[in-house]
């Protein structure tokens, strides 16, 4: 027996709600693709403009069901693509406006975004569509604030325990652009004088890979680790093929050979608003080798204190690639750093920066002497040429520098490893911020003594008071929860002045940024006594 084609219409439409309702969004597509094909074709053989305008219109709502499935399964570019095919047969079609604007605000599009909502408003919806509408228009308010002025606020989040879902933070590019660095590669550069706190890039990941991994040593560790890094890589080329803005910007990172060769692109490059012919390329197919490499010299781990300490297992481990961070270089005397929000990541000045500075944040853990830290950039396959390393490598009394470090690395005699650098550094007339450099590398020493009163005691005034070991060395690498607990403890014990209390609020903002109340701040103050010791 012959079906109709409103017949066959009408079977597709029942197998896309059974679809919908178990969320099998491929299914789904391919199903509204087929719906789509026949309305198309229907429509070149309608005779009558009756039956045309009741095609248009099924068409029409086809075309926005696709949408709002390839929106779920993050194909954004091919949702966009819907809902305009959708908006050209009828421009005020309430559904493919409201698709459209989600969409619009996942790519970070505010602007557009606010534009589609104000002509949803327009065809005066009704009920629950006005409720959307009006949610999704505050949302987009919110944002392009955000994005324009750089104030972020994590209060809320931080007072609720980390609790509640991740805040809402826009895409913002900062006081920022990219430039040739003196390690031979490209570097991110401040445009502006900067207070520490002050967001320079806020972005979201192209994909974060997340798991918890057995104990090291566990037979299954490496397994895990395998499977949770080819999802991770299965992730990137699935959204770099649905995307070739996407793949355009990963071919703009380094894939580790050829620094001096690479092109330095324009900071607009990576506006969400950069016109859509600057993202055209050759082949849409990702080269999964290049793809691969990039990962490898780009991807970071999640850090700070939304990625680790709350709530999540101590094997914890998430690891992504954000695209404008990856041109920021290492520095073992960093300037920056960053915080992970969800899926974004928030880059802040953790020191004042001049405008003309290189951003540098550290890929490792800075608080250590040269050789540990040598080892740790060979690990990520480079040799470290920040000024701190030249500094340290350069002078007459490595050797003396030497023999510390192995007593600090024993345990056995840190207040004695503490007063023989200090003595060490007059007698070698060290000065101004090389010392703060080589405290910073004995810091495991500093701390060791600070957290003890007994060790502070025998010390007496051969090494300086807290305070101010804490502002050398936080001249030399920026915040760090570590720095700002011995401040801490010392406040707590008592004896702290208000100059003292201002300094661990400044500290407090190099470390955690200026995007929190005072509040918000002490309360991640609270965290870093409970945390961070040593
Ligand atoms: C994430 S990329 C940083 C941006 C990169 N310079 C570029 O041009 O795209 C990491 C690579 O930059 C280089 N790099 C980063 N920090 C460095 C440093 N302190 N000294 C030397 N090379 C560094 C290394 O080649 C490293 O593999």
């Amino acid at each position: 027996m012959k079906v109709s084609i409103e017949e066959h219409l009408q079977q597709l439409r029942s197998r896309a709600t059974e679809l919908l309702l178990r969320e099998d969004w491929n299914e789904y597509i391919n199903l509204y693709s087929r719906f789509i094909s026949l309305c198309r074709s229907h429509l070149l053989a309608a005779s009558s403009g009756a039956a045309s305008d009741s095609v248009h219109k099924t068409l029409c709502l086809a075309l926005s069901n696709r949408a709002e499935g390839r929106f779920r399964s993050r194909d954004l570019p091919g949702a966009l693509e819907d809902c305009d095919d959708a908006l050209d047969l009828d421009p005020a079609h309430l559904k493919s406006l409201l698709c459209k604007a989600k969409v619009l605000l996942d790519l970070d599009r505010y602007s557009s975004a606010s534009e589609c909502l104000k002509l949803a408003l327009a065809s005066q919806p009704s009920g629950g569509a006005a409720d959307v509408v009006r949610g999704l228009s505050y949302r987009c308010r919110k944002l392009e604030a955000q994005s324009r002025t750089g104030s972020f606020d994590l209060s809320d989040w931080i007072l609720n325990g980390f609790s509640e879902k991740c805040p809402d933070l826009a895409e913002y590019i900062g006081p920022v652009e990219i430039r040739r660095s003196t390690n031979g590669g490209r570097g991110l550069f401040a445009t502006k004088n900067v207070e520490a706190g002050t967001p320079l890039v806020v972005t979201r990941a192209v994909v974060v890979g997340r798991g918890i991994l057995p104990e090291s040593g566990d037979r299954h560790g490496e397994s895990a680790r395998m499977v949770m890094w080819k999802d991770f890589v299965d992730k990137i080329l699935d959204v770099a093929e649905k995307c070739s803005r996407t793949l355009c910007l990963i071919y703009q990172l380094s894939a580790g050979t050829g620094q001096g060769e690479l092109d330095v692109p324009d900071i607009d490059l990576f506006k969400p608003e950069a016109a859509e012919e600057l993202f055209v390329l050759k082949s849409k197919k990702p080269d999964v080798g290049r793809i691969l490499k990039v990962l490898d010299v780009n991807c970071l781990r999640e850090e700070g204190f939304s990625a680790g300490i709350h709530g999540k297992h101590s094997n914890y481990i998430g690891v992504g690639l954000w695209i404008l961070p990856s041109f920021v270089n290492h520095s073992c005397s960093p300037n920056a750093r960053r915080l992970h929000v969800g899926d974004r990541v928030v880059v802040h000045a953790s020191r004042d920066v001049k405008a003309g500075e290189e951003i540098t944040f550290p890929y490792f853990n800075v608080l250590l002497p040269l050789d540990d830290r040598r080892a740790m950039a060979k690990g990520w396959g480079f040799e470290c040429s920040c000024e701190r390393c030249r500094l340290e490598e350069s002078v007459g009394f490595r050797q003396e520098m030497r023999e510390l470090e192995m007593v600090m690395k024993s345990g056995t005699d840190l207040d004695g490893v503490a007063v023989r650098l200090e003595e060490g550094m007059s007698r070698w007339t060290v000065k101004g911020k090389a010392k703060g450099f080589l405290r910073a590398s004995f810091w495991p020493a500093y701390s060791g003594v600070y957290e003890s009163e007994r060790l502070t005691r025998r010390c007496g005034r051969r090494i300086p008071a807290v305070s101010m070991a804490v502002q050398s060395v936080s001249e030399a690498v920026g915040g760090d929860e570590r720095i700002l607990r011995a401040l801490l403890r010392r406040l707590k014990r008592g004896g702290g002045d208000a100059m003292e209390m201002d300094k661990a609020m400044r500290l407090g903002r190099g470390t955690y940024g200026k995007i929190m109340k005072k509040a918000a701040m002490k309360a991640l103050c609270e965290v870093a006594l409970v945390h961070y010791a040593n």
